[in-house]
């Protein structure tokens, strides 16, 4: 958890006004208003930073540390960063998980000084910069989403806390709610992987959180106060988009109402009053999701690798996205797979659609390779931070629009790229004709300097411009004439300062400084090798062209902020024509991956089967193939009657074990997404919740060493799944000493065949547990393949029936270079243990052992003193009797 240190402002701000100079005494106010925030305090051309946050600042951006005047008889430590390249700095302070409060200059310092010499300008706060709250482009990562999570709690009618959580992605406009119970609390943050976490203080604070809040991986923003009953934050959501009633935006509970109402509260704070062209809420109950628990979520790699990287995730091989929007609503899809056998057999047939059509899927890929990020536009000129390449950008959407619409209704699409042609086909092209009518061929990001309005889109403008260039020229024609005049080398010069001057050597400046050229010359500055001097016809254009390019720029800026507001009453359309960008691309996309690496097809239906034919583990597979390599497809069939089947993997080191559970997986949820499979062919029942418990990691510093992860882990896997889902277990029991260890992983299995009843891979080195299918009849043992030829072990990684005979744990270690006597050791150590263990084989604890079912029976706790109550019959007992018994009891407890 990252927080701001403040400045002392509270100590401070009593003695402010008495002490401090007017500036630094504005300067404290307004920083104590904003204590969790850097404040970047707007001074010209710089934002100025003071006390505390100038120290923190120079040290997270490297920038010197200086001092302006004194307070309460310290210097004050400042440092400050060019307005021009704020961008840069606001985007490594985000990073760091800072928040920076902007403070602009909200009068002209002219205005201040009519008021007195002493006042100071006017400054406000215009906007808060946090990590879930950015738009510009600059500081977002175009194929993620950035939406911050704001998370509310109320009691439920059973006395259970519910939590609504929200999330918002400014830079979109995408709003989202859900409820759950806190056991799905930390899966469901990993799946919005959120930026930043706002919730009330007492939330923040509770320490049942703390692990799911640093697990988050995300600043925790708290704010103040609650966000009070419904009927609050029913209004609060109904202020917020201008309606009398919630009606029209479907069902919330109270705790999805709170929960948006608190990230409405938010968005409020952070924007200051501009308002964001934020989608009306929905909820995401209609829609259930593949439950995927955070531990699960990060070993599969889904989006991220578990050292951060995008590279060698799920996510980066399936990309073949062509649009930013399409990037985000992969990965967005790919964290939440859905249930619905339905929902997944359109989304299947709109990728289909592509997969059958490439010359079409070419088309569409090239099209909307040159469509730009709509949504992200559309937010920044809804929250006036756009420029005119964002309002282009609208332009050259809606023509693209209409382009796509018609590639796609011309081969019978089916229902859901139909609509999505429909939609597109939509898109308002006579907005479209007045942008383009308006904005120049090539426009800057930026609209301050102006110079991005056609020419004849404006007669007004032409005619300011006119003046302007006019005066330009003249200004040129002046040097001649001047140097002419005076038989002079000089040039003429413009500064923010002295505005245009004549600059010439110190030599010809003595004569310009004598009669009869000071007439004409009025001296300025002496500098250290020239003289700068103005004329009269010099001031008088300075003004001229001064007001022209004043009167041209707000020109351009009215048409501009009319064309802007057009774009922002047709809001709701044209998210609607982003999202359809995105979707068609994500189909496109998956199909040309389908293609690209020979994935099929896979059939998802209501029952509880798992038959994949040649399956392939796609990131494994996809880096093989760079390297000229051919990954080795095995099939998987976790069929079972009365339950799914459990395959437990024995085989060597290196062998592909971890692979292939993996590719399982990853298989499963690729299909659930609604993309094809790296497989032959694949038929999934379809899954409810996926589980895992590959790779240990330390989680040291929530202070669990890797077996306890482990055993966790396992805990959750165990209590949670049931035969809809499915289960991936690699090595467990594999941290501690092996008698323990090998109890567990036994026990473990027991349970999964008989209470679970899940469809289950699991790996082990414990080649005892093979035993095993000797007694659960959904249990097949598998191993992998290995040709040991004349002592040369070559690993085929082939998946067949049985039990591997040995681990060649040794061979690896000596493939890893460990020193030749160690291994020749090993190798005979080997061989004593062997030996020992064929005198007292664990298969005859097979035999031994009671069955589970009876164990767990026989393991309930024993209850003598209710057998000893059971016994006694007060009726018939004398008073010394009863006594006796009374004792009797208590001596038992
Ligand atoms: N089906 C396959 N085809 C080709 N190469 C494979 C295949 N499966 C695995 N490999 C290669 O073998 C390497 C080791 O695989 P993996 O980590 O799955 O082995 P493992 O049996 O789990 O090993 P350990 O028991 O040591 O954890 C992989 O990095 C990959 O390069």
């Amino acid at each position: 958890m990252k927080h701001t240190a403040p400045v002392p402002a509270q100590n401070l701000n009593d003695q402010a006004q008495t002490r401090a100079t007017p500036m630094i005494a504005q300067y404290i106010e307004i920083k104590a208003a904003n204590a969790d925030c850097l404040l970047f305090y707007r001074m010209g051309d710089f934002y100025e930073l003071f006390f505390e946050d100038a120290q923190t600042a120079s040290r997270a951006l490297g920038i010197m540390l200086t001092k302006r005047g004194k307070h309460l008889g310290e210097d004050i430590p400042m440092c400050g960063v060019p307005v021009e390249r704020a961008n840069d700095y606001l985007q490594k302070l985000i990073a760091l998980g800072h928040r920076v409060a902007v403070c602009e200059q909200t009068e002209d310092p002219a205005e201040a000084k009519k008021r007195g010499a002493k006042s100071v300008v006017r400054r406000d706060v215009v906007r808060l910069v946090t990590p879930g709250t950015i738009t510009e482009d600059a500081l977002l990562d175009p194929t993620r989403h950035n939406a911050f999570l704001a998370i509310a709690r109320l009691r439920g009618e059973d006395g259970r806390w519910r939590y609504g959580l929200a999330s918002v992605d400014i830079s979109t406009g995408a709003f989202t709610v859900c409820e759950r119970e806190e056991n799905a609390l930390g899966a469901e943050i990993a799946r919005l992987e959120p930026r930043e976490i706002i919730a009330v203080d007492a939330l923040c604070r509770d320490p049942s959180l703390a692990a799911i809040f640093e697990g988050a991986g995300a600043p925790i923003a708290p704010i103040g106060r609650d966000i009070g009953d419904g009927a609050d934050a029913a209004r609060r959501l109904m202020a917020f988009y201008a309606v009398a009633t919630l009606e029209g935006f479907g069902a919330f509970s109270d705790c999805e109402l709170a929960a948006a109402a608190t990230a409405i509260l938010y968005v409020e704070r952070t924007q200051k009053g501009q308002r964001p062209a934020l989608s009306r809420p929905t909820s995401l109950r209609a829609l259930t999701a593949l439950e995927i628990d955070a531990a699960t979520r990060a070993n599969l790699e889904l989006t991220r690798t578990l050292s951060g990287a995008r590279e060698g995730s799920l996510l980066s091989v399936v990309d073949l996205t062509v649009t930013p929007g399409g990037a985000r609503l992969l990965a967005e899809r790919i964290a939440a797979p859905l249930t619905d056998a339905r929902l997944i057999a359109a989304r299947l047939d709109a990728v289909a659609f592509f997969v059958e059509k490439p010359d079409l899927r070419g088309a569409l890929r090239a099209k909307l390779a040159r469509a730009p990020d709509l949504s992200r536009a559309l937010s920044r000129l809804s929250l006036e931070r756009g420029g005119p390449r964002d309002l282009a950008s609208v332009g050259v959407a809606l023509d693209a629009a209409r382009d796509i619409a018609g590639l796609c209704v011309q081969l019978d699409p089916p229902i859901d790229i139909a609509a999505e042609a429909q939609t597109l086909s939509q898109a308002d092209i006579a907005l479209a004709g007045e942008i383009a009518a308006a904005l120049k061929d090539s426009v800057p990001l930026d609209r301050r300097n102006g110079d991005f309005i056609r020419e004849g889109r404006d007669s007004e403008l032409d005619e300011a411009r006119r003046l302007r260039d006019a005066s330009r020229k003249v200004i040129a024609e002046l040097q001649g004439r001047y140097a002419e005049l005076t038989d002079t080398k000089l040039r003429i010069k413009h500064n923010n300062f002295l505005g245009f001057f004549l600059e010439v050597s110190l030599a010809n400046g003595e004569k310009l400084l004598r009669p009869p050229f000071d007439a004409t010359f009025t001296h300025r500055q002496t500098m250290a090798d020239a003289m700068r001097f103005s004329t009269r016809e010099l001031v008088e254009l300075e003004a001229k062209i001064a007001s022209a390019a004043d009167r041209a720029l707000a020109r351009e800026l009215a048409i501009f902020d009319a064309l802007v507001a057009d774009v922002c009453a047709r809001a709701e359309d044209l998210r609607r024509l982003a999202e359809a960008f995105a979707r068609l691309d994500l189909y496109g996309a998956l199909a040309e991956v389908a293609e690209k690496r020979s994935w099929t097809r896979p059939m998802i239906d209501a029952s509880l089967d798992f038959e994949i034919v040649g399956g392939r583990h796609p990131v494994v597979e996809a880096s093989l193939q760079s390297q000229g390599k051919a990954f080795a497809a095995n099939d998987c069939d976790l069929c079972g009657t009365e339950g799914g089947r459990i395959a437990v993997v024995t085989g060597p080191n290196m062998a592909g074990k971890s692979t292939y559970l993996r590719q399982n997986a990853l298989i499963a949820l690729l299909a659930q997404t609604g993309s094809y499979v790296p497989a032959q062919s694949a038929r999934i029942g379809v899954i409810d919740r996926l589980f895992s418990r590959v790779g240990a990691s330390d989680d040291l510093a929530r202070g669990r060493s890797t077996f306890m992860v482990e055993m966790v882990e396992t805990a959750a896997i165990l209590n949670g799944a049931s035969p809809r889902s499915l289960v991936i277990l690699d090595e467990i029991g594999r941290g501690t000493a092996t008698f323990d260890g090998l109890s567990i992983a036994w026990a473990t299995i027991e349970h999964l065949h008989e209470v679970n009843r899940s469809r289950a891979i699991f790996a082990t080195h414990f080649h005892e547990l093979t035993q095993l299918a000797k007694r659960l009849p959904r249990l097949v043992n598998l191993t992998m393949k290995v040709t040991d030829h004349a002592g040369d072990v070559v690993f085929l990684h082939e998946v067949i029936k049985g039990a591997a005979d040995r681990s060649y744990g040794v061979h690896v270690a000596q493939l890893a270079g460990l020193p030749a006597s160690v291994v020749a050791r090993a190798h005979a150590i080997l061989a004593e243990l062997e030996a020992a263990d064929r005198r007292a084989p664990v298969e005859t604890l097979i035999d031994d052992l009671p069955l589970f079912a009876r164990l767990a029976e026989a393991s309930a706790p024993k209850d003598s003193l209710r057998d000893a109550l059971q016994e006694i019959d007060p009726d018939q007992m004398t008073p010394r009797e009863a006594l006796a018994a009374l004792y009797e009891l208590k001596k038992k407890v």
